[in-house]
């Protein structure tokens, strides 16, 4: 799987490579259905001969065709599955590390969140059907097909040309009608899935608050209607489905009439008769299958159109020929940095500006606070400076090299730490933390645990360092969760390393010790720190103040609480808050 640009070819290019094995399933398939008419055709001849009661040497070689095509059924059919399987499941790993590589490069939101990204999983799945349900069949169909009417008219040349009206109308007339059938049934079981999805969603995530807020009935009866909705819809494409199937099955059996009938009027003996009639019913058969292939296609195109259409995601925009970036803790410089996110409301779109022009230079191996009001664009600093963010103006520097220049990977890897969205994995604990540095050893692990006060807790968990936590594991609280989220942040050590609020959620007096613990820390890169408590930042090197996404005010901790000001307006809320 790469993790870099995008691969041509979309859906089709997963498949690309796993064409030999397509090809593969697609001739056994064609070889089972074809020993399947071999094995009628052969069987109705020997019948209908024997009766005429001829030596046994006249049978013989029909004798063997049966035993032989009967075998070759069912070993071609299993070779069939087994190759259609492992090419599908081949084409769909595939798929899924394409599909991942484009969602890493997807924009935040949209493609990311709980719904889409259910939807695409399911998407993603479709593309097996795509292989199994409709390619393979169609290919077994074709060529089944044409076999029969070649037997059919070696026997009787009409019984042939009716037989070949027959499969026009089972393999083309049919499943048509039934796509038309379908689709809109198909179309409605999409949306009301689709509805019932988010329903599901918003209760399960939200039953916390709609319980406390009294609403979890009314967000609970709205599923129920929602679930209600979908299963009339389900039952209208089941009924469209075995109206389908059931004209099928009439079509097989006025075609073989047909085709009897046919081959009695043009005067052939018994056994020509017989011949016809049973390759017709087979022939028909093999190609029933293309009005499921047909409804299943209907459902399965605009999956692989989504999925396709998330595959042309653009890579991140990078410089062809990047720049490195200096080894050991890198200074940050932001000069003229303008930032604007685009807002919708009030009928139009605008835009918030978050940064406004900023000038900002952190020297290298220094520790600097940012501080100011909420939406003062404290976390914007940080997504600007790990290339989370592109400024709309102005430029970032690292280490002296322009950001915009360097690669994007490399960027991100030397600015990180701890966002305010991170996320708790399923995994152990200490899976979580190897996340950051997966060459860590065992004393990094504790060291970093320890500065984030999370060791205590490890300690207490019932099985230490493997217990399971994140989705369906151990529940944490909101403290142990953050002193988990700090530790990773730690461990990873980058060159600078950028910590939104990482005592959030903690009590004040461990948050400060935490705090005062990450800037006095020996050694260590540069660090960029967005706090809302400032009682331990007189260890740190620089205080900036931000307001309306402009440095207001910045120095030592001591110095600007020395003087009136914005920093000394902070410090006295936060001395009444106590
Ligand atoms: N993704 C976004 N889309 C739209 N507006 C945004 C987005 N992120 C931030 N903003 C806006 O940009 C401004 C600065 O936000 P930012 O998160 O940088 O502030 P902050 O100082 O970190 O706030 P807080 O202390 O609440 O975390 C705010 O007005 C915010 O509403």
């Amino acid at each position: 799987m790469s993790t870099g640009g995008v691969r041509a070819g979309g859906v089709w290019g997963a498949v690309g490579p796993h064409g030999v094995r397509l090809v593969a399933a697609g001739l056994a398939g064609v070889a089972a259905e074809l020993c399947g008419l071999g094995l009628v055709a052969a069987a109705a001849w020997l019948i209908a001969r024997a009766a005429q009661q001829p030596t046994m040497a006249a049978l013989g070689l029909a004798i063997v065709a049966v035993r032989g095509c009967a075998v070759g059924k069912g070993a071609f059919r299993y070779l069939e599955r087994l190759a259609g399987h492992d090419v599908a499941l081949r084409a769909l790993a595939e798929l899924r590390g394409r599909v991942f590589d484009a969602l890493a490069r997807a924009p935040r939101g949209g493609l990311r969140e709980g719904d889409a990204l259910t939807r695409l999983v399911a998407d993603v799945d479709a593309v097996q059907d795509l292989l199994l349900r409709c390619v393979l069949p169609v290919a077994a169909a074709l060529v089944c097909g044409a076999a029969g009417v070649a037997v059919c008219g070696a026997a009787v040349a009409v019984a042939g040309g009716v037989l070949a009206a027959g499969l026009v109308v089972a393999g083309v007339l049919l499943p048509a009608a039934g796509a038309v059938l379908s689709g809109r049934a198909a179309v409605r079981v999409a949306a009301e899935r689709q509805v019932l999805a988010v329903r599901a969603l918003e209760v399960l995530e939200g039953g916390h608050d709609l319980v406390v807020f009294g609403a979890r009935d009314r967000f609970a009866d709205a599923a129920a209607v929602s679930a209600r909705r979908l299963e009339r819809a389900e039952r209208s494409a089941a009924a469209a489905s075995a109206w389908v199937a059931g004209a099928g099955a009439a079509v097989q059996g006025v075609t073989a009439v047909a085709v009897a009938w046919a081959a009695l009027r043009a005067g052939a003996d018994e056994v020509a008769v017989a011949v016809a009639a049973l390759t017709a019913l087979v022939a028909v058969e093999a190609v029933l299958p293309l009005a499921a292939a047909a409804q299943r296609l209907r459902e399965v195109l605009p999956a692989c159109r989504r999925v396709a259409a998330l595959l042309r995601t653009p890579p991140r925009p990078g410089p062809p020929r990047p720049v490195s970036l200096p080894p050991g803790p890198l200074s940050v410089r932001l000069l003229g940095v303008r930032v604007s996110y685009p807002v919708s409301g009030g009928g139009g779109l605008g835009e918030v500006v978050a940064l406004d022009g900023l000038d900002l230079v952190v020297e290298a191996g220094r520790r600097v606070a940012f501080v100011g009001a909420v939406g003062a664009g404290k976390s914007t600093v940080l997504a600007v400076a790990s290339g989370e963010v592109a400024p709309v103006a102005g430029v970032v520097l690292l280490g002296g090299r322009e950001a915009s220049s360097c690669d994007p990977d490399a960027v991100r890897a030397a600015v990180r730490g701890l966002a305010q969205d991170a996320h708790v994995f399923a995994g152990t604990v200490r899976a979580n933390l190897l996340l950051a540095r997966p060459d860590a050893g065992e004393q990094e692990l504790r060291a970093a645990a320890r500065r984030a006060r999370l060791l205590e807790v490890v300690e207490r968990l019932p099985q230490g360092w493997d217990t399971v936590v994140g989705a369906g594991g151990h529940g944490l609280s909101g403290g142990q969760r953050q002193r988990l989220l700090l530790a990773r942040a730690l461990l990873a050590d980058p060159p600078v390393l950028v910590l939104d609020e990482p005592a959030e959620a903690l009590d004040p007096a461990t948050a400060d010790a935490i705090t005062r613990d990450l800037l006095t820390a020996a050694g260590g890169g540069t660090l960029l720190l967005v706090t809302h408590r400032l009682a331990a930042l007189e260890h740190a090197d620089e205080v900036v103040v931000l307001d309306g996404g402009r440095v207001v005010q910045r120095g030592p901790h001591a110095d600007l609480l020395a003087r009136p000001g914005p920093y000394r307006d902070l410090w006295d809320a936060e001395l009444l808050t106590v």
